[in-house]
């Protein structure tokens, strides 16, 4: 098992992310050839009870490999570098800026099943604002990964917090979570929320509050 490990050189994802000024490279593995991914998937055929011989599954292998590389491809990409540039003139501009109901898709590291639905951040800024769009991209960085929702969610507020240095974060994140809908317990609709609060959300509950309910608040 170690050496399995060690062939793999997988870095501790609580390595990768603990909250830090320094640059964290994206999760690094010694990377199988795509030959060995598409056998790989060949297998996965003939433990399915298919034959990946015939016509409608002679291409599958090649497809899902290419699949990965984009629902994956997070692990190739640097959340810290897509918050890099800051717009500082926003004539003092200082109150809470809202992002809310950011669609996600993300694979759940324990059965490697979809888990999807949407995340919404708040940050107080202390010197200039991000391009919005940025933090729906920090949102797919991590969310294109194997994932637990909770560490998804850290993840996001962790990132912005240690490049941003804001006065406070807030994420939410909700989810259904299909290895709970297709197999296993076999419950379809249920949703998960998770939340990480830092600065002044995790000091001060009226600041939770008001952020609870502009996410909430659909008028
Ligand atoms: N906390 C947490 N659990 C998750 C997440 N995604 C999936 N899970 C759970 O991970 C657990 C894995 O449990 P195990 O007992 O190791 O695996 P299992 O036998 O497949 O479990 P069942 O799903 O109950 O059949 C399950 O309870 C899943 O519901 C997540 O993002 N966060
Ligand atoms: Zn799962």
């Amino acid at each position: 098992m170690d050496a399995v490990l060690k062939s793999l050189s997988v870095r501790a994802p609580e390595a990768a992310d603990k909250r830090s000024d320094a640059p964290r490279p994206a999760p690094v593995t010694e990377r199988p050839t795509r030959q060995e991914a598409e056998a790989a998937v060949r297998t996965l055929l003939r433990w399915a009870g298919d034959d990946p011989d015939r016509e409608g599954l002679i291409e599958t292998p090649k497809r899902v490999v290419k699949a990965y590389e984009q629902i994956f491809g997070g692990y190739r990409q640097d959340a810290d570098a897509i918050l890099d540039r800051v717009f500082e003139e926003v004539e003092g501009y200082s109150d809470i800026v809202l992002v809310r109901d950011i669609p996600f898709h993300s694979h759940c590291e324990h059965h490697m099943v979809p888990f999807m639905g949407h995340a919404h951040i708040a940050y107080y800024p202390r010197r200039g604002v991000v391009g919005l769009s940025k933090l729906a991209r920090v949102v797919d960085t991590f969310a294109r990964r194997l994932q637990t929702q909770e560490t998804m969610t850290a993840q996001i507020a962790d990132v912005i917090d240690s490049v941003l240095h804001p006065r406070g974060v807030a994420v939410m994140v909700e989810a259904e979570h299909l290895c709970m809908a297709m197999r296993g317990v076999q419950k379809s609709g249920v949703s998960t929320i998770t939340t990480q609060f830092t600065g002044v959300f995790k000091q001060d509950p009226t600041e939770q509050v008001r952020f609870l309910t502009l996410v909430r608040d659909r008028r």
